[in-house]
Order: structure tokens, then sequence, then C-alpha cells
């Protein structure tokens, strides 16, 4: 292997004063820079495994590069202010890192560290080692980042005693090691992720080569298709065809593209392969890919994951060994790619059209939709950044994508066609990461329960189909309906800035029209910036300038609509110049309905360098509706992104290990899973600061009297079996107890209500000491298959719950989202004071709700939680009653060979 075979472009911040040569410990001399995330991305990409005698780490699947008998070293060397971590294999360097010395006792680890929830991954692995170096050089402390989602890993460093120090804007937290002088051993580490997984996929997005292997001589198959998409969209890099039934002569071609029988006979290198053989001879194209040190993978055969168990084990099989080898796999079962970037020109997809080069980026889950998806681009001319359609997903995902789109400078909005979420757990915060940079437009479709194609691999979310919009606001994301909103909007925010509030102006020479904008505002939340400027139907161009210049010029207006229906004799093009020329340089969104235009017509249109519309162009809608529509949704994220109060609350006081080591106890007990008992509830839920009043069971008259003494009365007597609570039609399963009279009454009464016991040493009954009066409301989580855990509240009540009138947000909350699930329930207005009661401690039920996210996000094993009964007064909440049920976690963890350490 040689130096240099690897990308080392230097994030930002790195000085170049790093760089030098040093002399390692052994008299060999390296030379020293920053580790790079390719670094990073590169061993990570390694299997390794460890010689406990000695500091040397064996690659067994070794990148193609290396044979299997390499062994790489870490070694340390002091240089100047810095201590260097160099990683060497055989004589070759291979990855440097530094870590800053500051004062004597300071060090800091600029270090990707892999995941490594099962055994000791390659990250920490890297830990220990630095760990051991830093003592060795009296170096007491050094820094690492952590994702904050790694709840576990952080909870582990802090029972070490490691400190948790910052967290910073993009969600990264340092960690403090303080480096104990004996032995130390790291749990689990996962950081940079997000920058190389971008890292990653701009390298599979950006070839100089690409092959189509499975390059079918005849016409109208799948491999010639890919190969003369590829050839005709203009890819200015070497293009290779292979296909087993050519001869390995120089001048072979297929469609005018040089020929090879296998990849390995090219004699140029491969950036990326796209591939459409058999299924069963993918696995044989991907060796021969590695051998040939390919960087990526499309696989647009099928017969894999989508035709079940057998499929699946094939794309596990994939997977597995491309990334063994370093390589990403979009695929399989996929449309593939496009990337309109200059000077790359890629359509690896079986898409004919390739849009032109613009700033909306895609991600289409269907393969199917995204041929028309695709022409409907081209017919709008909105231009495309990034086009792509992971078929299957089975190791780039959307999440991926949402991650490099973070970073591409070429992306200004990205589109997302979905139909599931991949895992639920990382989208939302991928997503919400992405939205406060670039507006994300998302249509989500399975939402139908009735119907649904046999075989259909989405999984279907539980959640009323309402609730998938407010899920999706809650990240940032753009929801909308159909793939038309979906461009409606994507044109809208491609072209014109974010409103900066919601009051918008017409101008208008259709009453007609005006009014159908109207309605269409008035049901979105938009308002009308006074009346709106009505134009006669014979309006000239100088009638529209003068109102637009009136409009413009007001402060009271955010948003101008602009609805233009020509007369006979039409003068559109001035009206359409007078526009344009009045929108110019405004920071107000224009939006318009012109010439039944569903795009940006010529005279509207601000064009940039290549030939394209550049921001500015006002974008055409086909009736006021959409216009008003796709405004409404730029509205709303706009507002998103203008709030400032968004944070996480701390929750000092929870105990995330005492949940967790309570979780394992619980499950040790009961390996199936099971409900909780009451002790076991108040237990686990005083492990993050939900406080049950507590409730004993009872299985007698004289029992019930001695428990309510010991309590001191007021009590009341509270039947607890599940059919009962369920049953509207019988009396209040409870009752309010004053003394031993009552309760003898109250027993008597109950038991015939509710019958006897059946088992007559299980206590039907519970006594509980009154609680203040309050409003009850329910605070409960739902695993959903789509979205991962949700935190749901609503007030209690028959009626509540008939309507459906719940909230619903995605963990972690913010304090907003706290705010909003109170406030957005339809009952709420009996938690604000309602016909002169006092209004109840808002900020309690808030408090339990953060409590309530935190635990589902920590502990996946608590499937569900309820707290069914919570009273909530002017006082606080008091939690009356709970459900709970823990079971094994059986999701498959999402291991790849190259993340896990075997
Ligand atoms: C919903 C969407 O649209 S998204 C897209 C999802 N993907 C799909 O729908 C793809 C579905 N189709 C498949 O998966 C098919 O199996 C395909 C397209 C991969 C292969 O199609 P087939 O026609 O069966 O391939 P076939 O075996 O005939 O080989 C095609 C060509 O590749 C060549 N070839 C076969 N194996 C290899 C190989 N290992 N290496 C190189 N070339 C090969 C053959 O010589 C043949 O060439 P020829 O047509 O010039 O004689």
């Amino acid at each position: 292997m040689t130096k240099g075979q690897y990308d080392h472009e230097l994030p930002d911040g790195y000085p170049a004063e790093y760089e030098a040569d040093v002399v390692l410990r052994d008299g060999a001399t390296a030379h020293l820079r920053p580790i790079t995330p390719s670094d990073a991305e590169l061993l990570v990409a390694f299997y390794a495994r460890v010689s406990e005698q000695s500091k040397y780490y064996r690659f067994f699947a070794p990148y193609p590069q290396l044979s299997d008998r390499d062994v790489a070293r870490f070694t340390t060397v002091d240089y100047h202010d810095r201590l260097a971590l160099i990683v060497t294999v055989g004589d070759e360097m291979i990855g440097v890192g530094r870590y800053e010395r500051t004062g004597r006792s300071t060090a800091e680890v600029a270090f990707l560290i892999e995941d490594a929830h099962q055994g000791r991954g390659l990250g920490q692995l890297l830990l220990e080692h630095l760990a051991q170096a830093a003592r060795e050089n009296g170096i007491h402390r050094f820094v690492a980042e952590v994702l904050p989602d790694n709840r576990k890993m952080i909870t582990v460093f802090a029972e070490a005693g490691y400190k948790v120090a910052r967290e910073f804007e993009d969600g990264v937290i340092m960690v403090e090691f303080d480096i104990a002088p004996t032995d130390t051993s790291f749990g689990v580490m996962q950081a940079r992720e997000q920058r190389s997984e971008a890292l990653s996929i701009a390298r599979l997005l950006t070839p100089s080569s690409v092959a189509v292997i499975g390059a079918s001589r005849r016409q109208g198959t799948i491999g010639n298709a890919l190969l003369r998409n590829l050839r005709d969209g203009g890819f200015p890099g070497r293009l290779y065809a292979v296909n087993t039934d050519t001869q390995a002569m120089p001048g072979t071609e297929i469609e005018g593209v040089p020929a090879y029988p296998t990849i390995r006979e090219v004699s140029d290198t491969v950036d990326l392969a796209v591939v459409a053989v058999k299924a069963e001879m993918v696995a044989d194209v991907v060796l021969d890919c590695a051998a040939k040190g390919v960087r990526g993978l499309v696989v647009v055969s099928s017969g894999f994951a989508e035709i079940g168990d057998e499929g699946r084990k094939r794309q596990r099989y994939l997977v597995g060994l491309a990334r063994s080898y370093g390589m990403r796999v979009i695929g399989p079962n996929a449309l593939g790619v496009i990337n309109t970037a200059d000077g790359v020109s890629l359509n690896a997809t079986l898409s004919p059209l390739m849009p032109s080069k613009g700033r909306v980026a895609f991600f289409c889950q269907s393969g199917a939709l995204g041929v028309p998806i695709l022409a409907d681009m081209v017919g709008r001319g909105l231009g495309l950044s990034t086009f792509v359609s992971a078929g299957n997903r089975a190791d780039v995902s959307g999440n991926d994508l949402m991650q490099f789109w973070y970073s591409d400078e070429a992306t200004e909005v990205v589109l997302l066609y979905l139909e599931s979420l991949g895992n639920p757990r990382k989208f939302s915060r991928v997503a919400r990461r992405l939205a406060g940079r670039k507006p994300v437009i998302a249509l989500k479709s399975g939402r139908a329960t009735q119907g649904v194609p046999v075989g259909q691999m989405v999984r279907r979310s539980q959640l009323p189909p309402a609730t998938i919009e407010s899920l999706f606001r809650q990240s940032g994301l753009i929801g909308v309906d159909t793939t038309g909103e979906l461009f409606d909007v994507a044109q809208l925010l491609a072209h014109q800035p974010l409103p900066k509030g919601r009051r918008v102006a017409i101008v208008s020479n259709s009453d007609a029209l005006t009014l159908l904008a109207l309605d269409t505002m008035a049901g979105c939340g938009l308002d009308v910036a006074g009346d709106p400027h009505n134009l006669s139907p014979d309006a000239t161009a100088s009638d529209f300038g003068v109102a637009l210049s009136e409009v413009f010029a007001d402060d009271r207006v955010h948003s101008v609509v602009v609805i233009y229906t020509p007369p006979v004799q039409s003068n559109g093009a001035e009206v359409a110049q007078v526009l344009a020329a009045a929108a110019a340089g405004s920071d107000k969104p224009v939006v318009s309905t012109f010439l039944a235009s569903r795009s940006v017509p010529a005279e509207l249109r601000v064009p940039d360098e290549d030939g394209g519309a550049a921001r500015g162009s006002i974008p055409s809608f086909l009736n006021p509706q959409y216009a008003v529509g796709a405004l409404a949704k730029a509205t709303q994220y706009a507002e998103w992104r203008r709030r400032s109060d968004s944070r996480i609350p701390d929750l000092p006081d929870v105990d995330t290990a005492g949940g967790e080591d309570f979780v394992a106890e619980f499950l040790q007990r009961h390996p199936g899973g099971a409900d909780l008992d009451e002790a076991d509830r108040q237990r686990l839920l005083s492990f993050y600061g939900i406080t049950v009043l507590p409730a004993f069971p009872v299985l007698s008259a004289d029992e019930a009297v001695d428990r309510a003494a010991d309590l001191g009365f007021e009590v009341i007597l509270k039947a607890t079996a599940e059919q009962w609570r369920m049953r509207p039609d019988l009396a209040d399963i409870w009752r309010h107890i004053h003394d031993e009279d009552d309760m003898r009454a109250a027993w008597a009464e109950m038991t015939q209500t509710f019958g006897v016991a059946s088992d007559p040493g299980r206590a039907q009954f519970v006594v509980q000491k009154m609680a203040p009066p309050g409003v009850p409301v329910v605070i409960s989580t739902i695993e959903d298959v789509s979205f991962g855990p949700v935190v749901t509240f609503g007030l209690s009540g028959v009626a509540t719950d008939l309507l459906g009138d719940r909230s619903y947000r995605m963990p972690p909350l913010t304090t907003r989202d706290a705010a909003e699930m109170v406030r957005e329930v339809k009952a709420s207005p009996l938690l604000y004071g309602y016909r002169g009661s006092d209004p109840v401690d808002i900020s309690a039920i808030e408090n339990l709700l953060h409590r309530v996210s935190r635990l589902t996000l920590d502990l996946e094993e608590v499937v569900r939680l309820d707290l069914r009964s919570v009273l909530v007064s002017a006082q606080g909440a008091c939690v009356l009653d709970t459900r709970v049920r823990i079971a094994p976690n059986e999701k498959p963890r999402q291991d790849t060979p190259a993340r896990r350490l075997t």
C-alpha cells in the first residue's frame, strides 16, 4: 500500500502547521498530519482482532489493498505540544491522529469513534490505546465527541467518573476523560458519524469512472438501458460496459462503450459499478469489484429482501461483503442515482430523462414512481442536484442521504418520498438537524390500512393518519399529500425566500380566483394583509405595476400572491415583466397563478448560468389554491426555523443507569417480558423522577379499613381490573372514603357492582390516599413500527378517547414540543381555567412529558408506558395510576460486518 492512496482532505479548522515529519520511537519516520474523516473511515472499515499481549491489531478481513497478514500498529509520538497517534501497516502509515495538550493535562482526540454497542469496536480499542498512551505520557485528561443519542454510552462514562462536558449546537457532546492511573475500560462511542457518512456518500456520487455490469447488448433490457442512460446523460468520465458474453479483445464495444467480459479486465480504475446481473450472481460481481478497488455499487438487480427470506439472506450477505471491502451499496432493487453537478453529470438510473442541474435533491423510496416523477420534474423545469432511489436501502438509507445533503452545497431543498422511515429513532434526529439548515419536503405514503398489496415490504404505522403531519412538523419537515404538492412547494422554496410572517397580500384581476385564494388562506392559517388589490379583468400591466409597488413597499405584507388571468387580447408578457421588476430584490416571497402555468414561465425567470431558473424567479401554479397551499407550507416551515426556545431539558436527577439495571434485572426475572406490578412500576419510575401516589392492594373490608386508617383518611377505594376500567356504563370505579363506615359501605357496594374476585387470593381493589382534586390527564408512549417511540398526551375521559383528542410527538421532546403537546388538544381549555376554574400547573405536565420522553429514549425495552391517571391542579401533578410493560428488545441490530468486531 502506498501513501496517498486515500483521500486526505482535512476537515475545516485544522491549521496547516500541524503537518510535520516526525521520528517514531523505533527510529522510523512518519509524516504527521491531523487525522481526516477518510482516515477514520478507513480505520473503521477494517475488522480488527486484538492480540491481548501486544498492542498489535490484526486485520483479518482487510481492505483489498491489505492482505490478511497485515498488522496495524498504533504508535504514539510526542510532537511539540501535541501527541500524535500513528497507525501503520507494515512500513506504511495509514492514519495519523493528533491529540493536543493544553497546559500539561488536557488532550483532544480528533477521531471518529465507532459505535461499539456489541463487543469491542475498533473505536473502543483506539480509545483504550489512547488512554494507555496518554497515561504513559503523563496526560490525565482528554476530550472526545459523542453524539447525544448514545445515552447508554454517556451513562457508562458518567458511571466511570468521566465528565460529560458541553453540548454543542449540532448536538455533539464533549466527554472529558480523566485517565485513571490504572486500567481504564471504555464503553461505547460513536462520533463524527455524520461527517463520515456524508463523506462516503459524496464519494459514491462523484465517480470519475463507471462500469455497468450486465451491460446487455439487447436494446430494451435493463442492463442496456443503464448503459445508454449513462452515456446519453453526458457523463464526462470513463465509462465501461461489462458483459460476460463479450470477447476480451481491444476494440470490443457495446453501445459504443468499451466492453470487457469482467470488471477485472478493465485496465483503468473503476470508482462506481452499476450492477444489473441476476441476483444469484451479484455476490461474485461484488468480489470482482472489491478486487478492482471499486468504491461504490448501485445494485439495480432485484431478487433480494423484497422476495422473502431467501432474498433477505442474500441481501445480508451482499451488504456484509461489500462493506467488508469498504464499499457502500445503493440498493439492491434500486432505480439508481443521478448527480447533475458540473463535471459529474451522472445518470446511473433507469430513467432516460435527466432533469437539468438545480438546487433540489430528491430521495425516492419507490423505484416505480421514480421514472414518472423525474419526468414530471423535467416537465416543470425544476432543477435537480442529486436523485437517489435506493430500492431496498440495505446499506445507504434515506437517513444517510439526509446527512449527506446537510453539508452538500449544491443542495438547497430536499425532497423525500417515503414509504417507511428506516431507523425511526435516527430519522427524527437527522431530519431535525437537516431541516434546521434547509427545507425538507416529505411525502409519506403507507397510511392506508385496507387493500394494501400482499407482500408489501412497507411497515404500516399504527398512528392516526393526521398525526403523521404533526410528527413531521415537529422535526421541521414539510409534510405534503401528493407528488404535485411536493413539487409545488419545491418550486417555491427553490426560488423564493422564506416568508417572515403570515400576512399575505393578493394582487389579482379575477374576483373568482381571489375568492378561491382567500378560502384556501383561511383554511391553512394565513392572514390577509389589508384588502386584496382587486383589479379589473382588463387591468393593464401598469395597473398591476401600481398595485405591486404598493404591496412590496408595505411593511405589513410578508408575502405576495399574484393572480393574472389574461384577457382575450393578452398582454401577459408585459404583466410578467412588470411583476418580475417589482419583485426583484425583494425579500418577500411571491407566488403567482399566471397563464395557467405550473413552472417558472420564461418571463418570470431569473436565468442562472446553466439557463435554469435562479433564485428570485417567480414560480407560477395551475390555480391559486396550489399557490397559496405552497405558501402556507413555506410559512409554517419558516416559523419552525425561527423558533428559538427549542431546548431539550437536562433533567439532572434522572438516573439512567439505575433504570437500565432495573430493566436488566427485571428481564432476568421475566425473560419473555411482562407487565410490571405496582412496586416495580414505582421503582422504575422513581429513577426518572416520576412519583406515583402509592396504592395498596386489599383483599377484604377489614384490610381496607386498616389500610385507610394507616394512611389517614381521606382515601379512595378503587377497583383495578382492566375490564372495569374500560366500561363507560359502570359507575365510577373508585369511591371517596371519609371514615370507616364509609369504607365498609363502599366495600359492600363495590364488591356487589364489580363482582367478587374469581381468584380470592388476588386483590381486585386498592386503597390510595386521596389526591388533591384536579383535571385528569393521560400521558403514554407508543412504539410505532414506522415512527419508533411516540409520546402522547390527552385529557382523560370517554369523550376525548372517542374523538381521538390526543397530541403526539417523537422523543426527545424540546421545551417547545412539550408546551405544544399540552396546548394542541382540543380539550386543553379545561387546563387553562375554564368557566371560572383555576388554571392548572401546566409546567408540571410538561415536566412529566419530558421525563416520560427521556425514559422511552433511554430504555428501549420499556415497550409500554402509561401514566393513565394523572390529576393536575394548580398545585402540581399527581400520578395515580400507571401501566408499564417491559419486553426483551428483539429488533435486529443494524450491524454490518464493518461495524462490528468479531
Ligand atoms: C421498480 C423499479 O423499476 S426500480 C428497479 C428495480 N430493479 C429491477 O426492477 C430489476 C429487475 N430485473 C432483474 O433483476 C434482472 O435479473 C436483471 C435486469 C438484473 C438481469 O436481467 P436478465 O435479462 O435476466 O439478465 P441476463 O442474465 O439475460 O443478462 C443480461 C446481460 O448481462 C450479461 N451478464 C450476465 N451475467 C453477467 C455477469 N456476471 N457479468 C457481466 N455480465 C453479465 C449477459 O451476458 C447478458 O448480456 P446480453 O443481453 O448481451 O446477452
